[in-house]
């Protein structure tokens, strides 16, 4: 058995960056920016105003000073002249500065009579303009990669970036395998459960950016795998789930092999997750996941998201492990690297009792996966270890 280390190494070789494509900014979200793009423009491109009131000259601006209002300037519509001395003009925010002025005074800081204002007493340092520029230049890069977040489409709206180049979605496969396996919402027979890996799989694929196709439940017989694995055809990466431990009816990895599978690896020193098993198939990465329910989901995070991670061209591809003290003591770890269920209270981390790998209630109700590496020694209370956030 490898370790979780190395099957990620194994895992992400099997995979590269995708290649790009261009989408409209409506479509950008939360994909991941390909390649650095510059900004078209300049922000603001004039010096603008950012308050509504007056334009005048700097120098001019003391207590009780008199002006006369000469024009105006709103956004959108500059005012074509000169400010003179002696001369205002009425200006609203994000109106160009008119030449001539420096300062804006806001309008609270002043009465007006006809085409005349005065100053009060107390006008502040502040001028009250952006300058040109303030925001970013012409030519300014936003570095890539990059997941787009909302702030992100706003800037490289305002830099007039329509189209944004960012890296095609990985398409995913998702094979869910077993005769005892019925889909939300129909009607189990007697004897079988309802598959949800599939669903939480997909949900957490989906959000890592990628593009899921749900195949039919395959049963088990050689012939409804193969044919499973047919609609597969054109996935970069085909995820298979359930069928890959040692009994009779777990078929995944002879018909993978008779398709012509290129076996990276199987099994790996985890708990839950020891029968995962990878390879290439075809022009498809293939990732095989056992199938219990919490194994699959905790061997999704693990080892599927960094491997769509990589296809989208992402650099940090590894998850990130953090730290929190432990709530209690835990017994010395075996041979196999144990990713524990557990929730905080407070601030400490404590294991769930029933680490059973069924047990979507635990996994649902936890805030993280605690890691404990293999042969981790006992551990107390206030121990600092390694926690994936789930
Ligand atoms: N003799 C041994 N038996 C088992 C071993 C072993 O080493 N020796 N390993 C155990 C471990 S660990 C795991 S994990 C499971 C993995 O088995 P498979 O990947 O072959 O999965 P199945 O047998 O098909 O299913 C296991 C379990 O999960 C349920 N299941 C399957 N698919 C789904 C789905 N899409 N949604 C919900 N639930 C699913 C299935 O009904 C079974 O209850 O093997 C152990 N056995
Ligand atoms: O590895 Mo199994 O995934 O322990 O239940």
């Amino acid at each position: 058995m490898i370790s979780v280390e190395q099957a990620l190494e194994a895992l992400l070789a099997l995979v590269e960056p995708l290649e790009s494509e261009n989408v409209h900014l409506r479509d950008a979200a939360q994909r991941v920016l390909a390649r650095d793009v510059a900004a078209s423009r300049t922000q603001p491109p004039f010096a603008a105003s950012s308050m509504d009131g007056y334009a005048v000259r700097r120098a001019e601006v003391e207590p009780d000073a008199m002006f006369k209002v000469i024009g105006e300037a709103a956004a959108g519509h500059r005012f074509d002249g000169s400010v003179g001395a002696g001369q205002a003009v009425r200006i609203f925010t994000g109106a160009p500065v008119p030449e001539g002025a420096d300062f804006v005074v806001i309008q609270e800081d002043t009465t007006r009579r006809g085409d005349l204002i005065t100053l009060g007493h107390k006008i502040g340092d502040k001028d009250n303009i952006r300058p040109a520029g303030g925001d970013f230049e012409k030519g300014q890069r936003v570095d890539a990669p990059l997941r787009l977040r909302p702030s992100d489409i706003a800037l490289l709206a305002a830099m007039n970036i329509a189209q944004v180049p960012v890296t095609r979605k990985p398409r995913v496969a998702i094979l869910a395998t077993g005769d005892e396996l019925a889909q939300p919402g129909e009607q189990p027979g007697p004897d079988q459960i309802i598959a949800s890996n599939s669903y939480g799989l997909a949900a957490m694929i989906e959000g890592i950016g990628a593009e899921v196709r749900l195949l039919p439940i395959a049963r088990d017989t050689e012939s409804s795998l193969k044919q499973a694995f047919t609609l597969a055809q054109g996935a970069d990466l085909i995820v298979t789930i359930g069928g890959a431990s040692v009994g009779d009816h777990d078929l995944v990895a002879p018909v993978a092999a008779e398709m012509g599978l290129e076996q990276s690896f199987y099994k790996v020193a985890m708990r839950p997750g020891k029968p995962l098993m990878a390879g290439r198939l075809g022009k498809a990465a293939m990732i095989g996941l056992p199938g219990n329910p919490v194994s699959a989901m905790v061997c999704g995070q693990v080892f599927v998201a960094p491997v769509l991670r990589k296809m989208l061209g992402l650099n940090e591809n590894q998850p990130t492990a953090q730290h929190a003290p432990l709530a209690c003591a835990l017994p010395a770890n075996g041979p196999r690297a144990h990713y524990m269920r557990a929730r905080f209270v407070d601030d400490a981390l404590c294991p769930d009792e029933r680490q059973d790998s069924s047990l979507l209630t635990v996994l649902a109700t936890a805030d993280a996966l605690l890691v404990r590496p293999v042969s981790d020694p006992a551990r107390k209370a206030g121990d600092i270890v390694e926690y994936l956030p789930l």
